[in-house]
């Protein structure tokens, strides 16, 4: 018997970082999707494999001794096949570029817990939302859980580490321009580097929460009446927030930069550091920000908001 799942990838629309240290985001999930299936075996091993590395271990190794990026797979099936006797495979196929910003790691969790999860027994969301932000912090341990929750249960949602998550019902009709500066980061170094930050500047962390968390709050509104040029601004104020905590760079400006001249606003996207940057549109200035990225060569798709979540079959 095989099982298979899919999830989508995602973008923090507002409030990547602050929301570490329990600010509200908005998050969406967008129609690009890794999908995992999995596979009883007689051997009782558990092997994965992926387009990024192999990895084939006994059951029971311990974590620590595992130095592979695809640990989060080996933890996911080890905890499910721990009391059963029988070994697994476990194949990865992605169209989510990793390290870019874009949930690679969060929709890996989310659809490794489900396939290997649903071999066993018919698991919740709710069930394989909370394996997958254990298996996340196999990798990076300070997650907020939101990009896991997004990955999940798909559309757009406010999102903080204390009430969870709740679905933004109202369907904007932005269009979001991503481009990627393919400088890879890794999620748990940017975000030990804004740790540093808030312990060095205190005060100045603290207020750049509290105005966060206004301007989400402005934003909650704007989004239920579609005012997207009010969002756009919102946007940039929100780059400016994320400049003042040092996870920015001057190719990340320039291509916000580029970004913010045809569209309504742009900023960085996830961790940063590298990564991707987004910019809002609507139908008008869809095409003219996508070409005015490829006229200076960067890598960069439209994307749009996938509602469908987790998926399995
Ligand atoms: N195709 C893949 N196959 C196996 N593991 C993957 C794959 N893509 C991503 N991963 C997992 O996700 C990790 C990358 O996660 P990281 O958090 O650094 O980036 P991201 O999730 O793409 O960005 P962000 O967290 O900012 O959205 C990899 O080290 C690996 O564990
Ligand atoms: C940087 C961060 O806010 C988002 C990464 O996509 C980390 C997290 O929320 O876990």
């Amino acid at each position: 018997m095989k099982s298979k799942a899919s999830a989508p990838g995602k973008v923090i629309l507002f409030g990547e970082h602050f929301v570490v240290y329990g600010v509200k985001a908005i998050l969406c999930a967008i129609d690009k999707r890794i999908t995992v299936s999995a596979e009883k075996t007689k051997e009782r091993k558990i092997s994965i494999i992926s387009n990024i590395g192999k990895l084939e271990l006994e059951k029971n190794t311990s974590l620590s001794e595992i130095n592979s990026p695809l640990k989060p797979f080996y933890f996911l099936a080890n905890k499910i096949i721990k009391n059963h006797d029988t070994g697994i495979e476990i194949i990865v196929e992605s169209d989510i570029p990793l390290g870019v910003g874009l949930g690679s790691s969060s929709a890996c969790c989310v659809a490794g817990a489900a396939a290997i999860s649903r071999l066993f027994s018919n698991t919740t969301k709710e069930e394989i939302l909370k394996l997958a932000i254990e298996a996340e912090k196999t990798i990076f341990q300070n997650t907020s859980g939101a990009d896991c929750t997004v990955c999940t249960y798909g559309g757009i949602m406010e999102y903080d580490k204390e009430n969870g998550f709740t679905t933004i019902e109202s369907q904007p009709n932005f269009h979001l321009v991503i481009a990627n500066s393919n400088i890879e980061h890794s999620t748990k170094v940017v975000v030990a580097g804004v740790k540093e930050f808030k312990e060095k500047n205190e005060i100045e962390f603290t207020t750049l929460c509290n105005n966060e968390s206004k301007l989400v709050d402005e934003v909650l509104k704007e989004i239920k009446e579609n005012n997207i040029k009010e969002i756009g601004n919102r946007v940039t104020q929100n780059q400016e927030y994320l400049e003042k905590i040092g996870i920015s760079n001057d190719k990340l400006r320039d291509m916000i930069k580029i970004g913010k001249n045809g569209s309504f606003g742009a900023k960085i996207t996830g961790a940063g550091g590298g990564g991707c940057i987004f910019a809002l549109t609507d139908e008008s200035n869809l095409e003219k920000t996508i070409k005015q990225f490829k006229e200076k060569n960067y890598d960069c798709f439209s994307a749009k908001i996938d509602f469908r979540g987790l998926d399995t079959f």
